[in-house]
């Protein structure tokens, strides 16, 4: 081990967990079932593939790790922070701060081009914005390039670019700002397998770079290798 793994390793020991969830669970309603969690710790830097047959309650599962869902009992931490102890306006700003959001449906805004929907994190969070280094839209540029996307597109509204360029421009909009915790929510389910493949590579590769924590969501149980660590759900209490 050289000096440089055993400062990360020694770090690693003494950062609070990325992501830390504890006898989570939590009911859409009184005649729904109540759906478990299995306890999770997350390190820093590290990926996580999730997967479990439809139903299982992998969204909602993100909804609560992203603060948009509040837990029936158990509790979630973030980088060693109780986010629903969290009044509702610090909780946004945790997530503006400290995580990037990919949805399934990727949640662009329509009449912003690919560059300003990139750099939109950086508007919210002056954390993101510092973290880049450098002007937003040079970082935005950046991560675009590295993720294929021609120049001739950047300045293109994003209704006017493919679900598979969509996807990326989400993906960069994740990663921008250093965010330590991205949440994937099945974001490659448009895509063909070899594209899909090369997409989660390129996602993690940046991630890695970044130290990014990477919950990712999938039915798709071939996708798991990528990853450090797979967990499944399914568990459903009467
Ligand atoms: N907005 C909602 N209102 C009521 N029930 C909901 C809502 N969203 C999800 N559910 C229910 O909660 C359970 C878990 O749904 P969820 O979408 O989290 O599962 P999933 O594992 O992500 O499924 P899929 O793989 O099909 O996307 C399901 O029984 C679903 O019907």
């Amino acid at each position: 081990m050289n000096n440089q793994s055993e400062t990360n390793a020694h770090h690693r020991e003494h950062a609070p967990a990325a992501i830390d969830v504890k006898s989570l669970s939590f009911s859409w309603g009184s005649q729904q079932p109540t759906l478990l969690f299995p306890d999770l710790t997350l390190p820093q830097g590290e990926h996580l593939f999730l997967h479990g047959p439809s139903g299982t309650g992998k969204s909602t599962f993100l909804s609560l790790l992203a603060g948009m869902l509040a837990p029936g009992a158990g509790s979630i931490k973030l980088l060693g922070t109780d986010i629903h102890q969290l009044g509702a306006s610090k909780r946004d700003r945790f997530r503006a701060d400290h995580m990037g959001v990919i949805f399934q449906q990727f949640n662009l805004v329509p009449y912003l081009t690919a560059e300003a929907n990139v750099t939109l994190p950086c508007r919210l969070s002056h954390r993101r914005k510092a973290a880049t280094g450098e002007a937003p839209a040079a970082a935005a540029q950046r991560l675009l390039a590295a993720l294929a996307i021609p120049q001739s597109h950047w300045q293109r509204k994003v209704t006017q670019l493919s679900i598979g360029q969509q996807q990326r421009i989400a993906a960069a909009r994740a990663l921008i700002g250093a965010p330590e915790i991205i949440l994937a929510d099945e974001p490659t389910s448009a895509l063909d397998s070899d594209n899909r493949d090369r997409f989660i590579q390129l996602l993690l590769t940046m991630a890695e770079q970044r130290n990014t924590s990477v919950l990712f969501v999938s039915h798709d149980r071939s996708l798991a290798q990528h990853f450090h660590h797979q967990l499944e759900l399914g568990q459903v209490a009467a």
